[in-house]
């Protein structure tokens, strides 16, 4: 049997833990002395990092749009050094070609590929990027850590807030955070004709299509985008 890479897929909605697990299985691999690279694409600060809101980062390499994953790996071959893993969070924004690369890099040349993100969009449209992981992924994973609408109920949807309404239309790629919090930041995707202000909720399916941010909805602060 030849020895293949899996390719892993984890999910969940925002705020569910994914970038905590991301680092937490980089750290027990490297642990045991693989060699792995870490990688991102839009982290929420703005900075090339995987950045946990339990308070753990790590320093990671940028997927730009036109990044080929294959020709980051040989560059490490190039300069000697071996890989066996990947982490990419952030993988929703990863192309559907980009996804292809990462099954052969797991098929051609025996790379675990480990990619974190959320699955839908601010619409509850599947991402490209995560919709070619469902497809190609051996193995799917929903993050087990649960996160609740303000009802109680599982929390699934991610829904984008501006000014107190919930937004039905918009980029796709709009980085910002689900917590209260005010920054300047010129490092976000906001791009012309996008609310200067934005922050988004974890709603259940119901009170996603109702647009019901509930009761609190009124203390949580906006992300001000420069
Ligand atoms: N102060 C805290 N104490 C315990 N857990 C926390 C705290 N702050 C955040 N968390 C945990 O971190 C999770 C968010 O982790 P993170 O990796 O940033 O999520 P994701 O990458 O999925 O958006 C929360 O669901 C919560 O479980
Ligand atoms: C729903 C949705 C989210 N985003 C952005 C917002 C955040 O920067 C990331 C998700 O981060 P997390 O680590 O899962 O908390 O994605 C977006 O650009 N477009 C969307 O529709």
């Amino acid at each position: 049997m030849p020895v293949v890479g899996k390719l892993k897929f984890c999910y969940g909605p925002m705020d569910c833990g994914k970038s905590t697990l991301a680092l937490q299985i980089d750290h027990n691999h490297a642990r045991q002395g693989r060699r792995g690279m870490v990688l991102v694409r839009h982290d929420r600060s703005g900075e090339p990092q995987i950045t946990s809101r339990i308070g753990l980062t790590r320093k990671a390499t940028e997927v730009g749009n036109e990044t080929d994953l294959r020709l980051l790996v040989r560059e490490q071959w190039a300069a000697g050094r071996h890989v066996d893993y990947l982490i990419v969070d952030e993988a929703q924004f990863l192309s559907p070609d980009q996804v292809d690369q990462l099954a052969e890099l797991a098929d051609d040349v025996q790379i675990d590929v480990y990619c974190f993100g959320i699955a839908t969009d601010f619409r509850s449209m599947l991402f490209p990027g995560a919709a070619r992981l469902f497809e190609l992924a051996d193995e799917l994973q929903p993050v087990q850590v649960e996160v609740l609408c303000w009802c109680g109920q599982t929390g699934r949807f991610n829904a984008r807030v501006s000014d107190g309404e919930v937004l039905r239309a918009g980029d796709t790629v709009v980085v910002a955070d689900t917590e209260q919090m005010v920054v300047e930041s010129s490092s976000t995707s906001r791009s012309e004709g996008e609310p200067n202000t934005v922050r988004y909720q974890v709603l259940c399916r119901r009170h996603f299509r109702l647009g019901d941010l509930g009761p609190t909805s009124a203390q949580h602060g906006q992300l001000r985008l420069t």
